[in-house]
């Protein structure tokens, strides 16, 4: 079976944990996904821990955000590590994201437009007005015109993002949450079937995964029903 166009966030507190859930998901889905809570307490050893035997594609999400200089230097850094993408916050600016671009010619850099964690009115609060849909729509295009070749966005606004950059950029959508399931602390969410629908490339899913009773499981269950949409609609899987 192909697998399906997730990246299972491994947000593990230790190392063990996060490779047994890479080695539990990895026939089911592409991608595995590395954060600060990993790469922060375990450093760069973590990624070819979780990589493990299946050589499955890392996508690094430290979110970067700092001057253009130390965002080029902090890509350089990581760039050995050959990650398949790797984030930057898109409010740091063209220049920055170039930044990154430029350092990190073998990876996609993806550009985060609005935390999936952040509602209307959170967003109102850090002087963001309006229908998110607008601020994740102009970040979209400036992260592009840098040369961002994927962006994150949340599943509400993928298909208006897609209709702003076209079909040639990633779009990867976290903020996802199977029917029923509690949808903790993101803010903007959807189903899986519904963000792949809209137009997402790649989904993020994290914890409705690795905090089943079975994440092998449960990734196989979330892959097959993104294959009944891919043969409803055509789209991805
Ligand atoms: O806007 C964003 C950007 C990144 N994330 C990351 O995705 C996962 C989501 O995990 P869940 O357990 O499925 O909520 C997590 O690692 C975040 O750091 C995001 O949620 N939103």
């Amino acid at each position: 079976m192909t697998p399906a166009p997730i990246a299972v966030a491994l947000d593990a507190p230790d190392l063990e944990t996060a490779a047994h859930w890479a080695s539990l998901v990895t026939p089911h889905v592409t991608t595995v996904k590395v954060g600060l809570e990993l790469y922060l307490r375990y450093g760069p050893d973590v990624i070819a821990s979780v990589r493990g035997a299946s050589g499955v594609r890392v996508f690094l999400d430290l979110k970067l955000h700092d001057i253009p200089n130390t965002v080029a230097g902090a890509a350089r850094a990581v760039a050995r590590l050959k990650p398949a993408i790797l984030t930057v916050h898109a409010t740091g600016g063209p220049a920055m994201i170039r930044a990154a671009v430029e350092a990190m010619p073998n990876t996609q850099i993806a550009a985060v437009t609005l935390l999936t964690s952040l509602s209307e009115a959170d967003l109102e609060q850090v002087g963001v007005s309006g229908p998110p849909e607008d601020a994740v729509r102009r970040l979209s295009a400036l992260a592009v015109a840098a040369g961002a070749q994927a962006l994150v966005c949340s599943p509400r606004e993928v298909a208006a993002v897609r209709a702003e950059v076209g079909p040639g950029i990633t779009l990867i959508t976290p903020g996802v949450r199977p029917a029923g399931a509690a949808s903790q602390d993101q803010a903007r969410v959807a189903t899986p079937e519904q963000a792949l629908a809209d137009g997402a490339d790649l989904l993020v899913i994290g914890r409705p995964i690795t905090g089943s009773a079975d994440p092998g499981a449960t990734a196989a269950g979330i892959a097959a029903a993104l294959r009944r949409v891919s043969a409803a609609t055509g789209r991805g899987a």
